[in-house]
């Protein structure tokens, strides 16, 4: 029994010892897969430094530690200048500012200087264009001869009986009744002169109105000799009106560093001696007065006046389109001064530029040819202002000490444009053929009596014709200095 106790107890200490056997076997092996956990963590951390390693660690990360020394001395080296011209900056900075200052005060004086010397390049082309413009003559008179043109041959008396003189451009002949009459004016354009060989005679005129002077042009003629052509002329081939305002807008432009101009304008009507404003609606009568503002000038009390911003904006408005037939119409364009930033500064204020552009009534001598009532007054009262035009273009060409301005409507209302150191430029167009070769005449005769120039005698025919109108259009313009200075 004894024995048998004591081997229960060994078997009972052998499963004890077993139990603890198999939790410390167990607990071994989850060291054991701990372990192996861990190893295989600790391969791949090995195995992605060692790529690291071969990745980063090259030749030239080498260089560039090997270099990073001399660097960081430059970098202080640097450093320090740097902080050295730091310090030094604000005293730089205090003389560059004083030096940049005397340089623009240099450049202003300089500028001073040009605008300075600009102005007398202006003031000696203007003495010189002046001075072109008085040899040329302050009143100058041109004849254009119109073109036969197809419609003008199905009729009678188409013979061309007006010659030109290719040696002289200042004479023409007109053959009447077989005998030839040589008239001389100051310029004669031959039928197939074109708009723009009419216009470079215009032109220096239309530079004489920005530069401050009044300027008159007209068209003088029977119907139908192309005062309107001449004048207006064809969308085509435009006349002198738009050549003129294309013209002085241009000048403006190039001028405009300088100056500044305002174009404004009015339209007028004279029929029978009766001022009418185009530009209201209802054609308000208007009367010319002394403007009370004492400087002894006329003005026209209630004209409306536009302001023209551009060239376009005169084709838009229609302002030329003033010429009716059986009226004598008048067209006033102006400009006003409006001074732009500083009124101080205003320059020749005192001389407004003007231009006067007017396609006057056809000349027809009607009232000689038996016309009755309103038809015979109108016509007496065209002839009557064209009279008193040649009769003021006349006395002024021949200096004489009183000039009739108050004779018409016409001329007194354009008694500022047409006095003394204002510039006229007559454009007297005639007809070629046999038919017309009286009015032809006529005309001619009109323009060596304002001309003084006449060769030979004048022979009269007296014919009849519809047609009355009188159109007149001004440009006034004030140049105005900008503060550019
Ligand atoms: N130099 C020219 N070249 C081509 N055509 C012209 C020329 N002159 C005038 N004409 C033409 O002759 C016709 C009559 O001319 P225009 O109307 O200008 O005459 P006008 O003197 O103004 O007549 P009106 O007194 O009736 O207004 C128009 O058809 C015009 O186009």
């Amino acid at each position: 029994a004894g024995v048998l106790w004591q081997i229960a107890a060994y078997e009972r200490e052998i499963g004890t010892l077993q139990a603890e056997l198999l939790k410390e076997i167990s607990h071994l092996e989850e060291k054991k897969d701990e372990a192996v956990r861990a190893a295989s963590s600790l391969a791949e951390f090995l195995f992605m430094v060692n790529n690291f390693t071969k990745w980063v660690w090259s030749p030239g990360l080498q260089r560039r530690l090997n270099a990073l020394p001399p660097t960081l001395r430059s970098m202080k080296t640097d450093y320090a200048s740097l902080r050295s011209q730091v310090r030094s900056f604000s005293e730089f900075y205090g003389a560059s500012i004083k030096e940049i200052s005397a340089a623009i005060t240099e450049m202003s004086e300089a500028n001073k200087d040009l605008l300075e010397k600009y102005r007398k390049e202006v003031a000696l082309r203007r003495k010189y264009h002046e001075q072109l413009v008085e040899l040329k003559g302050n009143i100058r008179v041109l004849c254009r001869v119109k073109p036969v043109l197809k419609e003008d041959q199905d009729e009678e008396g188409q013979a061309v009986v007006v010659t030109t003189d290719v040696h002289n451009e200042s004479a023409l002949t007109v053959l009447n009744k077989g005998k030839a009459k040589t008239f001389e004016l100051d310029k004669v354009f031959h039928p197939q002169a074109t708009q723009e060989e009419v216009f470079q005679e215009i032109e220096p005129l239309i530079t004489s109105c920005i530069d401050g002077y009044h300027v008159c042009i007209f068209a003088y003629g029977q119907t139908g000799s192309g005062k309107t052509y001449t004048m207006e002329g064809t969308v085509e081939n435009p006349g002198i009106n738009q050549r003129a305002l294309k013209h002085l807008f241009h000048e403006i432009e190039e001028r405009k560093d300088m100056w500044t101009y305002t174009v404004t304008v009015s339209s007028m009507e004279i029929y029978n001696e009766v001022l009418r404003d185009l530009l209201s609606k209802d054609g308000e009568k208007l009367d010319i007065k002394m403007n009370p503002d004492g400087t002894g000038q006329l003005h026209v009390p209630g004209l409306r006046i536009m302001e023209v911003k551009s060239f376009h904006t005169q084709k838009q408005n229609h302002i030329w389109d003033a010429d009716e037939p059986a009226q004598l119409s008048l067209a006033f364009f102006w400009s006003l001064v409006l001074p732009p930033l500083l009124s101080t500064l205003i320059l020749w204020v005192s001389a407004p530029g003007k231009l006067n552009l007017v396609d006057l009534a056809g000349s027809e001598r009607v009232w000689k040819s038996g016309a009755e009532g309103e038809r015979l007054k109108e016509a007496q009262n065209i002839n009557r202002s064209l009279l008193a035009l040649g009769d003021v273009i006349q006395a002024l060409r021949g200096h004489q000490t009183h000039i009739p301005f108050r004779n018409s409507r016409l001329t007194y209302l354009l008694q500022d444009s047409l006095g003394k150191g204002n510039k006229t430029a007559m454009v007297v167009q005639v007809s070629s053929l046999e038919r017309n070769s009286g009015e032809t005449l006529c005309s001619l005769k009109f323009a060596q009596r304002v001309c003084k120039v006449e060769l030979g005698p004048a022979a009269r025919k007296l014919e009849s014709s519809s047609h009355y109108y009188l159109c007149l259009a001004a440009i006034l313009l004030f140049p105005i200095e900008i503060a550019s200075q």
